[in-house]
């Protein structure tokens, strides 16, 4: 049997597990422990000297092997390439990207570390899934290694077009390096167009009448494999949630009023901002909601080090601030602001508590709260779901009301929609999404991309 080698920024340790939010390290690691194998990548420390081999964990089936880097490598390469360069880039915000020769150099290093690591680990015939824009430089420095073994390279985040994506100096490099992998996969059908518009347009490439993609003298296949839930996993959570001190004490506290819930990692693609304006929009246009509305932002820490999101910290601190002070009145606020991390079981029962999600990102991968949410609903009473037009999980949530999340006047219509929306059409909104969530589950998502990859075929163009 193949053995499966999983390759990632962040690998999710049995020890921090509930600490870390993020969607990326839940799909990884549930995909792992299906098919068990090994789960390389960054320890989430910093040392002064990091030790020359990495770190191995044996734990239910899983191998973790981590390594650490230096506190200046998780500055240039963390904070700087990948979260003040690539992120804001593939997120199209290109007025938030920063630029350093030095920064990319950290990143190159980087990859063509986990490289040199790999090549020691990896034996012929394993299978390699690579995920994520931290390590788009990876593909082709194993192959400089000589590793002749099936590539796969998943990306959770969403891809611009070449003109967007032309704008990062080292986009040749990353794209050459993509186009040495077997498999990629992408979330939603505009990212698979932007990959395919730069192979075509940009790097003078072409398509094969099977689909595949020839480009800087490589042919591969290219596909898109939207990220699900383990719904069952999440509708066992947010019943067993039911009976949890907090979420107890969320509910008495909501008591007659209806929630509404956000949940996100503190960042500026999740239009958290936005999202508070249309809460204040809701209340100033229709005023008979004060008191009979609450909503709970979970905004966990994320990229604590990185200017932009000290910045936006204090952006939302003083968003929620001026809402509140404008609408609270002396026995009510509307907007419950709480800056940490819950684990996703207690999640899980808050979203069941919750009359709405309201899942709003200006621009996101997938976004794996809002699938979250529903599956997390309680059946004969289930919540609505007001989900951005810009979530790669929109592409398949149709029962969702959809947002323009740069439009507050009609995030306001939605959560009155929502907040007035008959139980029957509740359940029947519900009920689509299940399907559909249940049709395309974590599952799915990780067996089709492996068995994908596992019947490309592989040759040089
Ligand atoms: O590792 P961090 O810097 O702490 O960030 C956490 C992860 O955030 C991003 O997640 C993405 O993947 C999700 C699952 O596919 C997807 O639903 C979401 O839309 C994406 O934003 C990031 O891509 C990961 O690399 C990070 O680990
Ligand atoms: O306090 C929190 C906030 C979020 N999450 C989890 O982090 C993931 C976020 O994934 P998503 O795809 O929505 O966005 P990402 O953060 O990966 O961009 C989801 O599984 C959440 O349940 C968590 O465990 N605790």
């Amino acid at each position: 049997m193949t053995r499966l080698i999983v390759v990632s920024n962040r690998v999710a340790m049995p020890r921090d597990r509930a600490a870390r939010a993020g969607g990326l390290a839940v799909g990884v690691l549930s995909a792992l422990k299906r098919s068990g194998g090994m789960w390389f990548g960054w320890s989430g420390e910093t040392s002064e000297s990091p030790a020359p081999q990495p770190k191995v964990v044996k734990s239910g089936g899983i191998t973790y092997a981590t390594i650490d880097f230096t506190a200046d490598e998780f500055d240039a390469y963390y904070n700087g390439y990948c979260n003040s360069t690539l992120w804001p880039l593939l997120h199209y915000r290109l007025g938030l990207v920063e630029h350093s020769r030095q920064n990319q150099d950290a990143y190159m290093r980087i990859n063509a570390r986990f490289a040199d690591h790999l090549a020691t680990l990896v034996r012929p015939g394993d299978v390699i899934w690579i995920h994520d824009y931290q390590l788009m430089a990876l593909p082709g420095e194993l192959r400089l290694r000589g590793l002749r073994n099936r590539i796969g390279f998943f990306l959770h985040i969403p891809l611009p077009g070449p003109e967007i994506f032309c704008a990062l100096p080292a986009h040749k490099q990353l794209m050459g390096s993509l186009a040495e992998a077997d498999l990629v996969g992408f979330q939603t059908e505009s990212d698979l167009r932007a990959f395919r518009d730069y192979a075509l347009y940009e790097a003078g490439g072409s398509q094969r009448p099977d689909g595949a993609i020839e480009m800087f003298g490589r042919r591969l296949r290219a596909g898109v494999f939207p990220i699900g839930i383990d719904v069952e996993e999440m509708k066992a959570l947010a019943v067993e949630a039911e009976n949890d001190e907090e979420v107890r004490r969320l509910a008495d506290s909501i008591s007659s009023r209806q929630l509404i819930i956000g949940v996100d990692r503190l960042d500026y693609s999740k239009g958290i901002l936005n999202r508070i304006d249309a809460v204040g929009e809701l209340l100033t246009t229709r005023p008979d909601y004060r008191n009979r509305i609450t909503f709970v932002q979970i905004a966990a820490p994320s990229r604590i080090d990185v200017a932009r999101y000290k910045k936006l910290r204090r952006e939302i601190e003083g968003c929620a601030g001026r809402v509140n002070g404008k609408h609270a009145e002396i026995d009510w606020v509307p907007i419950r602001y709480l800056n940490r991390v819950f684990p996703r079981r207690q999640l899980a029962g808050f979203y069941r508590v919750a009359r709405v999600g309201l899942v709003t990102p200006l621009r996101d991968g997938m976004n794996l709260v809002a699938k979250e949410y529903v599956a997390a609903q309680n059946p004969s009473d289930p919540g609505v779901l007001v989900l951005s037009r810009f979530a790669g999980a929109a592409r398949d949530m149709k029962g969702a009301i959809i947002v323009n999340p740069f439009d507050q006047v009609e995030m306001a219509e939605a959560l009155d929609q929502a907040l007035r929306m008959p139980l029957p059409e509740r359940q029947e909104r519900w009920r689509k999404l299940m399907g559909a969530l249940q049709r395309n589950d974590l599952a799915t998502w990780s067996d089709s991309f492996l068995d994908t990859l596992n019947t490309s075929e592989r040759a040089a163009a």
